[in-house]
């Protein structure tokens, strides 16, 4: 992973808070406009880079044990969905809080920087751009203290 997402992450993660503007479960902060959905490349390209995300994960040992038992379809579409509202665009996400649904996992500060590397470098296949990168993962940041637990 190079080393800007890396720093954008710190910062998020410094400064997290909950800034104005509607939440979704688990108070995730969404952005007034749909800039960085449309950055992103849309609906279309956000579920081809999570698919791609996901897939990658599974074939890292570091972490692929998580995801173990998972329905993948299910939990592919669930993250795009959720990635989607993140950056403000017109989707519904209908899981649970972040809270909720890593609570039982015992994700460590490690787990949750390697789930980043992948997702960066799965946006990277789909050229995302850099900046537009960094604006979704300093937005997921925030969601640190709910999903790491030990
Ligand atoms: C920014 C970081 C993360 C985000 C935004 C995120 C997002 C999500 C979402 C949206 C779901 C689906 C919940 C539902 O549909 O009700 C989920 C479930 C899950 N996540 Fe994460 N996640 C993150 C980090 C992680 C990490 C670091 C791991 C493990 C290395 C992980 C493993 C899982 C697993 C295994 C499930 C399925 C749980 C189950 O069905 O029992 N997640 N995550």
């Amino acid at each position: 992973m190079n080393s800007l997402p890396a720093v954008a992450l710190a910062l998020a993660l410094a400064q997290a808070q909950t800034p104005p503007g509607s939440v979704v479960p688990g108070a995730a902060p969404i952005p007034a406009d749909d800039k960085l959905y449309q950055a992103l490349g849309g609906l279309d390209n956000i579920r081809a880079f999570t698919d791609d995300f996901y897939d990658s994960m599974l074939k890292d040992p570091r972490i692929a044990p998580f995801f173990d038992g998972i329905n993948q379809k299910f939990l592919k579409h669930s993250l795009a969905d959720y990635f989607c509202v993140v950056a403000g665009g017109p989707c519904v996400y209908e899981g649970v809080s972040m809270k909720d649904a890593h609570a039982h996992l015992g994700i460590a500060k490690g787990d949750f920087n390697t789930l980043v590397e992948h997702l960066q470098r799965a946006m990277d296949r789909a050229h995302v751009p850099f900046a537009t990168q960094n604006q979704l993962l300093a937005r997921l940041a925030f969601f640190h203290r709910d999903i790491v637990t030990r």
